[in-house]
């Protein structure tokens, strides 16, 4: 590092967006757990076609557009807590999570979201062939990803983990000072 030339350019101001204790939450590890034991199962098919490298990087697009998709559930807590903290506070400050989740939980946009993540998979996710339709199909065509596994993968653990970055994203808004790598359900809110 020290025969590196000092930068010309001046150094851009960053903003401090998030709270600092925000950095610390991550359910990397989450992500990690349900995309190897859960969704590849469900779009994959057993065997060994030994494709190795093209899979490893395959997966490391996914599980970072995953984490990145997750993650922003960062930025929705800081607009949910700045736009109505005297809705959030009290819950945080007696660690009420039900109610906290119930706060940050939004039905309706998850059933659009399910509804529209299903039918962009059955847009971008056909298989385009000359030949006829096959048993993977219905009227429309055969995909590369089953559209209703892409719903649920928003169903199980899209959505339920961005609540969850959301709940700890809020308490760190409210208190900069606690432990907030405990974010699961036997944990404190
Ligand atoms: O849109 C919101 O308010 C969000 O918090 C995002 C999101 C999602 O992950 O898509 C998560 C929770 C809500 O219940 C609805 C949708």
């Amino acid at each position: 590092m020290t025969y590196l030339r000092h930068c010309y350019l001046p150094t851009t101001f960053q903003r401090q967006v998030f709270y600092p204790a925000s950095a610390y939450v991550s359910v990397n590890k989450d992500i990690w757990d349900f995309y190897f034991n859960d969704l590849l199962p469900l779009i994959t098919s057993k065997g060994d076609d030994g494709n190795y490298a093209a899979t490893v990087a395959a997966d490391l697009v996914c599980l970072q557009a995953l984490s990145r998709r997750i993650h922003y559930g960062k930025h929705v807590a800081e607009v949910k807590f700045r736009e109505a903290p005297q809705e959030y506070s009290p819950l945080i400050r007696v660690k009420d999570r039900g109610s906290l989740m119930k706060l940050l939980t939004f039905e309706k946009v998850e059933e659009m979201v399910k509804r529209r993540v299903e039918k962009k998979a059955r847009v971008f996710g056909q298989n385009v062939t000359l030949e006829e339709k096959g048993s993977n199909c219905d009227e429309h065509g055969s995909y590369k990803v089953d559209p209703a596994v892409v719903s649920r993968l928003y169903a199980e653990w899209v959505m339920p983990l961005t609540k969850l970055v959301e709940a700890a994203g809020t308490r760190c808004s409210q208190d900069t000072g606690g432990n907030y790598n405990t974010l699961h359900d036997n944990t404190s809110a």
